[in-house]
């Protein structure tokens, strides 16, 4: 499948051209069959354009292989592109704790999982995040336990599920916020921004930016992949 009138609508390079580009002859040729057949199984949902981009789905594959892995922990599945593609690069052995709870979305996707062969390495817990997170982390064991997270649930709640993050990831590990950029909105002045949602999450956005940003336990970087990704290597 090619990008050809079916660009992700959240991405932020200014010309499509030039995403198409990036997508046609850098990311869709390396996509894993599974992915591609996921995002087929997704293209019909009213709430496709939630999926994971595949441009930042490519740069998340090669942090896990980078990192080497083993146990990872998302937030938000949707339909569960991030969550197969988790699933596709870690060992064998590894496991991806999915948490969401949005149990008929995760069902469109998994049969795709099964078929790939990776189901036996997800662990989806149909909830709300954040009281899973605290959960975690009354059982010390789990501090440092987790190698990599992909965090992509609600935007809104992102600085809560940094403290916890930043904890439950070891030093040395990876956590990819998705949206940070939120279509472009975080740099227009407020009052050019709709009200309700779209104002609240650009706000979310830009404080969990300035916070991370000053958060001296992580090195950074905000990258304009997709909708824009904060990465955080927690360093102490
Ligand atoms: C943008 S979608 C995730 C896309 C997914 N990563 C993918 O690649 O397709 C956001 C998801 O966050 C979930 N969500 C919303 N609030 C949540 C919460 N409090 N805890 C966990 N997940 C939540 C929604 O149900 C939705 O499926
Ligand atoms: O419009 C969007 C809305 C949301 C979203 C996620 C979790 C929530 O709880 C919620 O209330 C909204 O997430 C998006 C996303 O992750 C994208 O990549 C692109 C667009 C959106």
């Amino acid at each position: 499948m090619g990008s050809k009138g079916m660009t992700p609508n959240a991405v932020l390079l200014q010309s499509k051209g030039l995403y198409e580009y990036i997508l046609d002859t850098a990311v869709y040729p390396r996509e894993a069959e599974p992915l591609k057949e996921l995002r087929n199984a997704t293209a019909s949902h009213p709430l496709a354009f939630f999926g994971t981009t595949p441009d930042v789905g490519q740069l998340m594959g090669m942090l896990l292989k980078l990192v080497n892995a083993k146990k990872t922990i998302e937030l938000g599945v949707f339909t569960g592109y991030s969550l197969l593609l988790t699933a596709l690069n870690i060992p064998n052995d590894g496991r991806v704790m999915a948490i969401d709870p949005d149990r008929e979305a995760f069902e469109i996707g998994f049969p795709i999982m099964q078929k790939a062969g990776v189901a036996h390495k997800i662990d989806f817990i149909e909830a709300e995040a954040l009281p899973v997170l605290d959960k975690l982390l009354e059982d010390k064991e789990n501090e440092g336990s987790f190698d990599f997270a992909f965090m992509d649930a609600d935007k809104n709640n992102y600085l809560n599920y940094h403290e916890r993050l930043m904890k439950l990831v070891k030093v040395g590990g990876i956590i990819i916020y998705d949206n940070t950029l939120w279509g472009g909105t975080v740099a227009l002045p407020e009052n050019a921004v709709p009200e309700g949602g779209k104002r609240l999450w650009r706000n979310s956005s830009i404080e969990f930016n300035r916070k991370v940003v000053g958060d001296q336990r992580a090195e950074i970087s905000l990258a304009p992949l997709g909708d824009g990704i904060m990465i955080c290597r927690r360093m102490f």
